[in-house]
Parts: C-alpha cells; sequence; structure tokens
C-alpha cells in the first residue's frame, strides 16, 4: 500500500489517493467521518476550525461500501477557499494585479518552512510555500488512516490515542484502552483525568492571553497486534522505525519514544527487558510491556505504545523577530492566523500516521489483493503461531 496526498491550506481541496488496499473490504464511511471531525477538534484551535466542515467523499475505489481493489480517492473540500480565490487562484495574474492582493508575504516565521522552502524552490511570496506546509494537509491523512482503521477493525485489532502532556500539566491517569476509546470523541484536551483536563485548559488559556503558544506529548496505542509485524532483517523493514519516521512526519512534531522511552536511559537493563512467559492458553507473552510492543523492530503481540513530543506552535501573536527577503531589514514576523496549541488535535493525527503504517505491515506480510484472503492467511498464521 501507497498513498499520495495533495493540496494547499487555502486552496480548493486536500485530496488522498490510495493503491495497494485489498478489495471486499466494507467500509463504514460515517465511522471513518467522524475521525476527521475529531482531528478538527480540541481545545486551543483557532477559527479555522470553525470555517471548515471537513466532510469527505469518495472519488473512486469504492463501490456499494465495499473497497474494490482500484485506488481510492478521497477528497476535502476546504471552505475557508471562497474568502481566498483571489489570493489563491489557479489563474496567471499580472505583477500589478500581485501587488494589490498585498498577502504576498515576505516576512519568514521562525520555526516555518517559510524561508527555507523560498530559498530552495525560489519563491518570493512565501505563501507559496506556507501554504502546502500548512498542517491542513494532515486532513488528508487521517482520511488515509480512517481507512486503514478500518481494516484494522476488520481484524479485531484496536487503536486509540491521548494526549499526555501540555506545557508543563502531565496526565498521570492510568491506561485504560475502553476508557480511552470513550475519551476519544472528547472535544477537550484528550487528558484522561479531569483535574489534569482542567489545569491544561488553563495553561492553554493563559498562553493565549500572553500570544504565546505550547506544545506537548501524544500517546498511541495499538491493542492485539499481530506477532510479527515488521522484521529484524533489515534497517528499513523494521516496523518502529517506520512508525516513528510517521510520527516525525506530523508539522510540529520532534521526538518519539516508545514504552518506557527516554527513561530506559537511567534504568537498569534487569527493568528495562519484559521477561517472557509462557501459558498454555495464551501461549507465550511477556511479563510488562516497557519495549511498548517491539523486539528487533517486529511486533511482539504486545500493545504498541508510541509517544510523541510536538513542539509548541510556531506563529506567536507576539511574533518574533525575523528579517524581510526583499529590504533585508530586522522586522517582527508576518502573524497568519492560528492555533494557540494543537497537540489535541495532532494526537488524532498521530493514531491515524500509527493506523496506516500498521495496516501497511499487515497488507505487507499477508496476500492483500482480497481481504477475504488475508483474513483466511492471518487466521492461519495465528493458529501456527498457537501451536510454535
Ligand atoms: C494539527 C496541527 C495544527 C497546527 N496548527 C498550526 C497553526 O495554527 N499555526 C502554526 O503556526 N503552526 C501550526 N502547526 C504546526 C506547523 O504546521 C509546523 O510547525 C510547520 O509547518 C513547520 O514544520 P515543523 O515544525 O515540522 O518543522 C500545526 C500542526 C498540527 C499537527
Ligand atoms: C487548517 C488547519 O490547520 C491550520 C494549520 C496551520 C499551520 O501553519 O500548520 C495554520 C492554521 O491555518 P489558518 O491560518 O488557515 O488558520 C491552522 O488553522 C487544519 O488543521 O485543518
Amino acid at each position: 500500500m501507497r498513498f499520495l496526498t495533495s493540496g494547499e491550506s487555502h486552496g480548493p481541496k486536500v485530496n488522498a489517493i490510495v493503491e495497494g488496499f485489498p478489495s471486499n473490504l466494507p467500509v463504514n464511511k460515517e465511522r471513518m467521518q467522524e475521525e476527521l471531525f475529531k482531528r478538527q477538534g480540541g481545545y486551543g484551535r483557532g477559527r479555522r476550525m470553525q470555517i471548515e466542515k471537513d466532510t469527505f467523499e469518495f472519488g473512486s475505489g469504492i463501490r456499494h461500501g465495499k473497497t474494490l481493489g482500484s485506488p481510492i480517492m478521497m477528497e476535502v473540500n476546504n471552505d475557508d477557499f471562497k474568502h481566498w480565490v483571489n489570493i489563491m487562484g489557479a489563474e496567471p495574474i499580472t505583477e500589478e494585479e500581485e501587488a494589490e492582493m498585498k498577502r504576498i508575504i515576505t516576512k519568514p516565521r521562525p520555526g516555518h518552512a517559510d524561508l527555507v522552502g523560498g530559498m530552495k524552490y525560489n519563491h518570493r511570496d512565501l505563501r507559496n510555500i506556507l501554504e502546502r506546509s500548512s498542517a491542513r494537509e494532515t486532513t488528508a491523512r487521517v482520511a488515509v488512516g480512517a481507512l486503514c482503521k478500518e481494516l484494522l477493525y476488520a481484524l479485531d485489532i484496536n487503536i486509540t490515542s491521548r494526549v499526555t502532556k501540555i506545557g508543563e500539566v502531565t496526565d498521570d491517569g492510568v491506561y485504560n484502552f475502553d476508557e480511552l476509546s470513550d475519551k476519544s470523541s472528547d472535544s477537550s484536551v484528550r487528558m484522561i483525568s479531569d483535574e489534569a483536563t482542567k489545569q491544561a485548559e488553563e495553561t492553554i488559556d493563559d498562553a493565549k492571553k500572553r500570544g504565546d503558544t505550547l506544545g506537548g506529548v501524544v500517546e498511541v496505542i495499538v491493542e492485539n497486534p499481530p506477532v510479527g509485524l515488521g522484521s529484524h532483517v533489515h534497517y528499513d523493514r523494521k516496523l518502529d522505525a517506520k512508525i516513528a519516521r510517521s510520527i516525525v512526519s506530523i508539522n510540529a512534531f520532534k521526538g518519539v519514544e516508545f514504552g518506557m522511552g527516554f527513561k530506559m536511559a537511567e534504568t537498569p537493563g534487569s527493568k528495562v527487558q519484559d521477561e517472557i512467559k509462557f501459558d498454555s492458553e495464551d501461549g507465550f507473552y511477556r511479563s510488562s510491556n516497557n519495549l511498548g510492543g517491539f523486539e528487533g523492530g517486529m511486533t511482539t503481540g504486545m500493545p504498541i505504545v508510541v509517544r510523541g513530543v510536538m513542539k509548541p506552535i510556531p506563529t506567536l501573536y507576539k511574533p518574533l523577530m525575523s528579517v524581510d527577503i526583499e529590504t533585508k531589514e530586522a522586522f517582527t514576523a508576518t502573524i497568519e492566523r492560528s492555533d494557540p496549541c494543537a497537540v489535541p488535535a495532532a494526537s488524532i493525527v498521530a493514531e491515524h500516521m500509527v493506523a496506516i503504517e500498521v495496516a501497511e505491515a499487515i497488507l505487507d506480510k499477508f496476500p492483500s489483493d482480497d481481504f477475504g484472503d488475508l483474513k483466511a492467511s492471518l487466521e492461519l498464521y495465528n493458529k501456527r503461531l498457537s501451536e510454535y
């Protein structure tokens, strides 16, 4: 399976095309749509999310609620485009018209792709970079992830996510899969503990008042993954490595950890490795899950537990210093309308990126033309493992 996305933030649409997805998988469009709505929510989002509806449509690859095996196209309209038709239209315009639009950006925003992208692609209007580097693109990724979640549901693999930190507020709520799933439609900060939720909302309000922004940590959990997804035999087949790349590919994500994560540095080996046990009913299992579900780049069958850290949103209403690319004079950076904190929304994106990686690993390992063949093959494989 592979996929591509396209679209500018204030252009007409964002799209995704997924290729290599099996035929005969029933897809629940309403359930997929809910995932896109969840990405729009979360405490700390700015005004743009009140403009967008993020309803998606299939353009190809689905017939009567089932996949055909052909490329699946999904598209979402940018409702904000109607306010940007002149600025973002596809028709050529004259230099005078361009100057009149006054939305040309020459003051790059620190922490964004603006300056380096403008230099690399030789644009003097940095909007030509900003539009594609915007996290609006994550709408299309969530559509792909929602499709992948349909495959995971059909194989009884569950995936969810939560926020564990916003600024200095940490959620110590204990991980419980059912509770997490219940909270997943929560429009607040997506933390478990009510006390932490309240504190996180206050800290976001406070940052907003100060014209500042906040980052945080998100956690994704996959329950019941098949044993042996990914492979130890080559660096680019290790599934933990692919998941790490996918998490860091999300706008503003700067680090990843699995299981006990960075605490492993200060913990002796005897308290890190998960001891191996055997039980005649469940077969082999681990007595703990400090390694977050991976050994040798392969799933152990324990839940996959992965966290990603998001930097604070780079556009500040009290902007930082920058340099105008035309005059070379120091100026405060351009302010584009912006979210003070997008960590809760980003946890949904992270969940969907992990869903994509896990689905892709399943499609790599088992026959993937027809969903029925895939399911039968997975059942046979699980039977073999139960006798190992
Ligand atoms: C869901 C989500 C929403 C975001 N919203 C904003 C925003 O409103 N303003 C902003 O400056 N950055 C926002 N970002 C982050 C920027 O897109 C990102 O920092 C920028 O493109 C530069 O990429 P980098 O931080 O990965 O280097 C958002 C990121 C995500 C995942
Ligand atoms: C549009 C989305 O997020 C946007 C991501 C974003 C950025 O710079 O990444 C900047 C903001 O864009 P705008 O200036 O149009 O409000 C966010 O709203 C979205 O998540 O769908």
